[in-house]
């Protein structure tokens, strides 16, 4: 059998109000996988085994996601068991503690720091190690990092000291955009480990 025969039935969600989603429908694809976008509240009526939050514009996100009331839909969605994955921006809107920044969904117990390389140097590539997945390529960003995690989160990245990738249950972050870059292998992680 094929490696991609196990995915048939998966669907994931890619929270598409702004930022970098077309990326990520593009790579959960690449995989075989159906993928499409959330735009609306209703969009959540279609069953989904996952949800991607894009890189992007945390601050915009989230307005964006309260104008369209649907915050607490999404934040509902994940306590009740959602696998979700976000990315940069992403990452942010799930952090319970945004350093000197606005919390969200708060939905994972981390603490992000924004533009924590600075808002114009603040771009780099680098291939570090991933947790169970090996050296991957790696695109920041504008990036945050995670300050703090709590005793269930498990650390899946470190680069430069600094965490860039963590795990707390079936909720994924990354502070770089694994969408950007040639491989699929955060994606298939996520849909693998977390939504299957
Ligand atoms: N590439 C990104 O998603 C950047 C995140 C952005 N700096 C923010 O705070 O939302």
């Amino acid at each position: 059998m094929t490696f991609f025969s196990k995915y048939m039935s998966i669907k994931i969600g890619v929270l598409a109000v702004q930022g970098a989603f077309i990326e990520h429908i593009r790579k959960v694809q690449e995989l075989g996988v159906e993928a499409f976008e959330i735009r609306q509240k209703k969009d959540f009526n279609q069953s989904m085994n996952g949800l991607i939050i894009p890189g992007g514009e945390s601050t915009a996100i989230g307005k964006l996601l309260r104008d369209l009331n649907m915050l607490d839909k999404i934040r509902n969605e994940i306590q009740e068991g959602l696998p979700v994955f976000g990315t940069c921006a992403g990452l942010i809107l799930l952090a319970k503690k945004v350093e000197e920044g606005m919390v969200h969904l708060g939905v994972m117990d981390i603490t992000a720091k924004r533009n924590a390389y600075g808002r114009q140097l603040g771009s780099f590539y680098i291939e570090e190690n991933f947790e169970g997945v090996g050296i991957i390529p790696m695109t920041f960003i504008r990036a945050p990092y995670i300050t703090q995690v709590g005793d269930k989160v498990k650390i899946l990245s470190v680069v430069n000291g600094h965490i860039v990738a963590a795990q707390e249950k079936n909720r994924l972050v990354t502070s770089f955009h694994p969408e950007l870059t040639e491989s699929t292998k955060v994606h298939q992680y996520f849909i693998e480990k977390l939504c299957i």
